[in-house]
């Protein structure tokens, strides 16, 4: 509707308090805010803006248009980022996932994409604010007379009603954007963070096992070589700087290569994996270090242990040994599986070179064999000064 022409009123006496002026034409009526002049009892409207109030009205129900639609589109569109995301992470397996890491590409894209439902929030905020500030307006399309019966019955209450409401519209559309930009963040964040701790356990988990794997012998299940000359060099400095002293017992299944003729290398393995087990059940001590020094060479490195204590553990192995009776028939020394054991102990210097202790005890094996097997022969300090032939050295041997 377009008001183009001029009027002019003439107000009763009891109508001078008020601010508004219904005025009908035709079908429409409209809300016109009026002021007296000078206790003058006439209105005048002349429309200097022609058509100023209807474009307004028009422009504002058009504008009022854009929340109604906004606002469901991104309902919409917040729904959808949601279950893109939450389907994602379903049926993404995670050693897949796992795999991709790799690619630190596609990991950043991983990222982007769990704070979708962030964007999405942010997407329903900026409508719902705009939708606020829309409603702020709401005080505008009531100055233009949107509501003419409304403001007949509610001529002063209305406007304030709608402030009042355009304000508390702007301020709660303000709190929900914050709110609906910060809750999925932060549910974006603690899921990424969730899934990173439980890939740090895994992962932690994965390369103790693999360390684990390096350091024992894929037969025996014990330490093997290199684990061995890991914990010597360890165990070394360590007794060195603590003066204590270490000792070593190596043990050699005797006539082994006649075991394996007889009853074939699997059964070898077998008999070999048993006095392993036999070595494992012996050196109780946590400290204590069974490992595979080669072939059917087996040791037991002992921190904190003398002479005299490494000597009673290879007692101690002779005796399990010979408890648990492992066949052996076709064996020159007795029809069980027997032991040859040298043990040494030193008390060690940074400057000696810890093979020492190897050597020594390897002299001792040698000297066990040497005097029909099935015994040990500790070989006391002394002979780490010494030098010469095992035989014309002090031993200390005892027989099983
Ligand atoms: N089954 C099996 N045999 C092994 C393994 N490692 C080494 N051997 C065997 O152990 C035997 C060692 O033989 P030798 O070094 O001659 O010693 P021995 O026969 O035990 O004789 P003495 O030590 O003098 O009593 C060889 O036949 C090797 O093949 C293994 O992992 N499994």
């Amino acid at each position: 509707m377009l008001i183009h022409t001029s009027w002019r009123l003439s107000l009763p006496q009891s109508s001078h308090n008020q601010k508004h002026l219904i005025v009908t034409t035709g079908k429409t009526s409209f809300w016109h805010p009026y002021r007296l002049e000078n206790g003058s009892s006439e209105v005048r409207h002349s429309p200097s803006r022609p058509g100023r109030s209807v474009d307004l009205r028009a422009i504002c129900s058009k504008i009022l248009l854009v929340p109604c639609v906004l606002r469901p589109l991104c309902g919409l569109f917040f729904w959808l980022a949601r279950s893109w995301n939450r389907s994602a992470a379903i049926h993404q397996p995670d050693e897949e996932r796992i795999q991709q890491r790799g690619n630190d590409m596609r990991m950043k894209s991983k990222s982007m994409r769990y704070t979708n439902p962030g964007l999405a929030g942010l997407a329903l905020a900026v409508a719902l604010a705009l939708d606020a500030a829309l409603s702020l307006g709401g005080m505008v399309p009531a100055k233009a007379a949107l509501f003419p019966t409304a403001s007949a019955l509610f001529s002063s209450f209305l406007p304030k009603l709608l402030h009042t409401g355009a304000i508390v519209a702007f301020i709660s559309g303000i709190i929900l954007a914050v709110v609906l930009i910060l809750l999925p963040m932060r549910q974006a964040y603690r899921a990424r963070e969730a899934r990173l701790l439980r890939e740090r356990k895994r992962l932690e988990e994965r390369s103790k096992a693999l360390q684990q794997q390096a350091a024992s012998d894929g037969l025996l299940g014990i330490a093997n070589r290199r684990e061995f000359e890991r914990v010597l060099d360890l165990e070394w400095r360590r007794a060195a700087r603590e003066r204590q002293p270490l000792s070593l017992v190596l043990i050699d299944i005797d006539c082994f290569k006649v075991f394996n003729d007889t009853y074939g290398h699997l059964e070898g393995d077998t008999c070999l994996c048993q006095v392993a087990n036999v070595l494992r059940e012996a050196a109780a001590r946590p400290g204590d270090l069974v490992a595979r020094y080669g072939g059917e060479e087996m040791v037991i490195l002992m921190p904190r242990t003398d002479l005299d204590g490494a000597t009673r553990m290879a007692q101690r192995v002779h005796e399990m040994l010979a408890e648990r009776a492992l066949p052996f028939t076709a064996s020159p020394i007795t029809e069980r599986v027997t032991v040859s054991i040298g043990v040494s102990s030193l008390l060690p210097k940074r400057h000696i070179d810890a093979h020492t202790l190897v050597h020594q005890a390897d002299e001792g094996l040698y000297a066990a064999k040497e005097n029909g097997r099935n015994q040990t022969v500790a070989v006391p300090r002394l002979r780490l000064i010494a030098s010469g032939p095992a035989s014309s050295l002090p031993q200390q041997a005892s027989g099983a």
